[in-house]
């Protein structure tokens, strides 16, 4: 089956993920030129707007996006993420229509002290991710890392709790998603509030 993606779609999308970018590199979250943000443009077949590889994420424009398939490789535009892929299958193993990847240092901190997974529970904020405050434990798994995005893909998918939009890859960073870029924004900013809780109670 075609797809038809404008150059006009894809610089639209560029802007969207140019600005959720510089959001995120203002609160420090992607130093250097760490991190990579998606969006999803198509779904049958999976096409993704993915950022360009290598660059200052604090300073993307709107050029400085590519579109993808659903193995993570280039359609059109330049070089894309070098975890183009793990997005692609983010986006098709849990139906999120964008996904966020930060290198926080909370994620990395609380994922080497708990590599079984981190529980949350009674806390107001689980409700930022669609769940009760109250009497339900949610569990963030930490997965290994790996340079290999196929397998960092199968241990995403092996772990994942579904009530939880979000994993951490251990010495990595933090892999979140939502419906939207906002909701993956909101997704984010929780989950990573919740890291630093668990940082600051240890
Ligand atoms: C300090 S950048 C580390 C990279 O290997 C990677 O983990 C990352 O987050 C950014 O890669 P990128 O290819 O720019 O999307
Ligand atoms: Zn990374």
């Amino acid at each position: 089956m075609s797809v038809d993606i404008s150059d006009f779609d894809l610089a639209e999308a560029g802007a969207v993920l140019a600005a959720e970018s510089a959001r995120f590199a203002s609160f420090g979250w992607m130093r250097g030129t760490s991190g990579n943000l998606s969006v999803v443009l198509a779904r049958d077949p999976l096409r993704l707007a993915v950022t360009a590889s290598g660059h200052d994420k604090g300073e993307l424009t709107a050029r400085d996006v590519v579109l993808v398939d659903g193995a993570g490789a280039a359609v059109a535009g330049g070089r894309p993420s070098a975890e183009a892929e793990l997005h692609a299958r983010v986006a098709a193993l849990t139906g999120a229509g964008a996904v966020v990847h930060v290198h926080t240092v909370a994620s990395v901190a609380v994922g080497h002290r708990s590599p079984e997974g981190i529980v949350f529970r009674d806390v107001e904020m689980l409700k930022g991710i669609g769940q009760p405050a109250h009497d339900v434990e949610v569990t963030l798994p930490v997965i290994a890392n790996s340079q290999d995005m196929t397998v960092l893909g199968d241990r995403l998918e092996a772990a994942r709790e579904p009530r939880m939009p979000a994993v951490v890859v251990a010495g990595h960073g933090l892999y979140v998603w939502g419906q939207s870029p906002r909701q993956a924004r909101h997704h984010t900013e929780v989950v990573e509030w919740l890291l630093e809780l668990e940082l600051a109670r240890r």
